[in-house]
């Protein structure tokens, strides 16, 4: 039975992660949470709704990851960066669903995944990562002839964008294209800013009530318009996919792997 630690416990994700880990028959070792929260001390189990484990969250980030063959962490970059260099200290293995990073804390994880196998990806579900692989052949079929704009919307709680899933599929579409992402994305337009040239992926956000994410590119052409959707109903296809990665990634060979290697579709 894998142990699975969580970070984040209290939050959204984190307790859904506790049910589903429960649910796929792994052993929830510990739950941390950080330094100060009011639930600290409190049955994680119970937090989560799913009775009690007989695990308080703590705020002990090196004695829950010792305890445990595997940490899933949502929180934030800067927190699961952290988390990575402990588990590389304690040569323990690392699912990442926080999203936010910027390109240099990306690489960064990288490095400190060179010595354990380790996950990070911006969304766990199975139909977006199909449909990852759906964007890279319309965008390679269609080429230049149509615009490419994605759109994303979240609940009003949510801290960072846009969301890291519609960054990835704005990467997938810019490299099946040959462009540059971080040179071809466009987050924002005001103003008398100029007609939209042919190479730019534009990118708008709507943040609002409790709205789990939802993903839309659209190819605009002339005439005809193809947009490829996602709609999350949950969050428990999220926390379903991250026990999965969890269960796929230990006793893996050390670097960075996304869900694309957990669900086989690389
Ligand atoms: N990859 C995926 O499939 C998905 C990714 N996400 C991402 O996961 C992250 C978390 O999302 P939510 O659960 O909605 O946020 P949330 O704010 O509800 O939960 C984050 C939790 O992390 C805790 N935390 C903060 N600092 C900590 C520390 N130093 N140690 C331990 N815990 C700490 C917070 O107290 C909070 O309870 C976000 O970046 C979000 O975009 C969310 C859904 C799906
Ligand atoms: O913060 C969220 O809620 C979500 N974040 C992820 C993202 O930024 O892509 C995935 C999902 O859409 C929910």
């Amino acid at each position: 039975m894998t142990k699975i630690a969580v970070c984040g416990a209290a939050g959204r994700m984190g307790q859904r992660i506790i049910v589903a880990a429960r649910e796929a028959g792994c052993t929830v070792s510990g739950a941390l949470e950080r330094p100060g929260h009011e639930l600290v001390g409190q049955d994680a189990g119970l937090i989560a709704g799913c009775g009690a484990l007989g695990v308080a969250i703590s705020d002990d980030l090196n004695a829950v990851v010792e305890g445990c063959d595997v940490l899933i962490d949502f929180t934030t970059p800067k927190v699961s960066l952290k988390n990575l260099e402990v588990c590389a200290l304690k040569k323990k293995a690392i699912v990442i669903g926080s999203t936010g990073f910027t390109p240099e804390e990306r690489a960064l994880a990288a490095e400190l995944a060179k010595d354990i196998p380790a996950v990070l990806a911006p969304n766990m579900s199975v139909g977006v990562n199909v449909c990852f692989k759906i964007l890279k052949d319309v965008a390679k079929t269609l080429g230049d002839d149509f615009d490419v704009e994605i759109v994303e919307l979240h609940h009003n709680k949510k801290k960072d964008a846009p969301s890291g899933t519609a960054v990835r599929m704005g990467e997938v579409v810019a490299e099946a294209l040959g462009r540059d992402y971080n040179k071809v994305a466009n987050y924002h337009r005001e103003g008398i800013c100029g007609e939209r040239t042919k190479e730019e992926i534009g990118m708008q956000t709507v943040r609002g009530g409790d709205i789990v994410g939802e993903h839309t590119v659209y190819f605009i052409g002339m005439g005809e318009r193809i947009e490829i959707s996602h709609r999350a109903m949950t969050r428990d296809m999220f926390s379903r996919g991250s026990v999965r990665a969890a269960q796929w990634v230990v006793g893996k060979a050390p670097g960075l792997y996304d869900m694309q290697d957990v669900l086989g579709l690389r």
